[in-house]
């Protein structure tokens, strides 16, 4: 049985689209309407046709709706929500796509009260965002974590899931402040070290920008292509998950201290085991499959 037979996407970006396309793909009977605050971005979703229906207000998106996804920045979430709650069927489900969970599911609860809220994170993305970016294979084989507050009913924690089993996506359920310790180290921080190292060294006067981009053949352009992420998405999830990020942080900066110790003491069997961890951690998620660099994802852009 169909989980749902009337999707409303609000938010058609990347993963907005992305879900849009992937329920047309999987779930072809499904009904799927969109909206997007940006008219351009409705205008160029309507165009690339990936929706039954693209709606010029909220309200309209939702009116007989069963399940509802906003796919938003983090720090729109509210907005988002206060914008469909008048119009919203009672028994209408609401979820989102947010990369930080905590912050998100208080929002969601405090603008629509006594609504079914079942957030969720897509553990899946591109640098990419607005509605060209998107494509039906981006949850293939991917997780999708669910973060339901104590109190949803099993049932409808269910539908969700089997929703995103459809879209190929394998699904996890963990609390909303373990889920933003566990995205801060694998995501947030990872993202963060990225913006860092590519702002020092477009920064570096000794080294010129057409130098920088001249030699950035290997690890360098790696680092470029995740601080090309949308900067709107990226503030947001630091913003909203500060206490975690900051402390993995915290204990990032102190290991790097302990490099930096371990290289100018010539601590060079130091060195070597962590470099020979680190290796093991890079196979292990290549034999489970996690690993992105193989297939394309899409990712004909590059
Ligand atoms: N990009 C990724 O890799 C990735 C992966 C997983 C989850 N996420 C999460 O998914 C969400 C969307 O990210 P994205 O990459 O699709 O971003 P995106 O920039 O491609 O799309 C976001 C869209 O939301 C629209 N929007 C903003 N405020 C709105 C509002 N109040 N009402 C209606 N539309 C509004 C924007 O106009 C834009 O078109 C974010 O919360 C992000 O944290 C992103
Ligand atoms: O592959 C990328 O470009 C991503 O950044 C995807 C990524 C990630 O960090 O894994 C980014 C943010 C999301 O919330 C989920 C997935």
């Amino acid at each position: 049985m169909l989980p749902f037979a009337r999707v409303t996407i609000i938010g058609l970006g990347l993963i907005g689209s992305s879900i849009a396309r992937a329920v047309k793909a999987h779930m072809p009977s499904v009904r799927v309407t969109g909206h997007d605050a940006d008219p351009g971005v409705r205008a160029a979703a309507t165009a690339l046709g990936f929706c039954d229906d693209v709606t010029d207000t909220p309200g309209a998106a939702v009116t007989d709706a069963d399940f509802v996804i906003l796919c938003v920045p983090v720090g729109a979430m509210r907005a988002a929500a206060d914008s469909i709650a008048l119009d919203l069927p009672i028994d209408a489900v609401v979820s989102d796509v947010g990369s930080s969970k905590g912050t998100v599911l208080a929002a969601l609860q405090a603008a629509l009260p006594g609504v079914a809220v079942i957030p969720a994170h897509p553990v899946a993305g591109t640098e990419r965002s607005g509605p060209e970016a998107g494509f039906a294979t981006l949850f293939h084989g991917r997780w999708c974590i669910l973060t339901p507050p104590e109190d949803a009913a099993e049932a409808t924690v269910e539908r969700v899931a089997e929703f995103w089993r459809r879209l190929g996506a394998e699904v996890e359920t963990m609390a909303p402040d373990h889920h933003d310790r566990v995205l801060a180290i694998t995501s947030h921080l990872p993202h963060l070290i990225a913006y860092t190292i590519v702002g020092t060294a477009s920064d570096m006067e000794e080294v010129t920008r057409s130098e920088v981009i001249k030699y950035s053949a290997g690890g360098f352009r790696d680092f470029t292509r995740i601080a090309a992420s949308d900067p709107t998405m990226w503030r947001d999830v630091f913003l909203s998950n500060k206490d975690a990020v900051l402390d993995m942080l915290q204990r990032f900066s102190e290991d790097l201290t302990a490099l930096q110790r371990a290289i100018r003491w010539g601590k060079g069997d130091e060195l070597f085991d962590l470099f020979t961890r680190t290796r093991a951690v890079r196979r292990s998620i290549i034999e489970q499959g996690q690993d992105d660099a193989a297939p394309d994802f899409g990712r004909t852009h590059d």
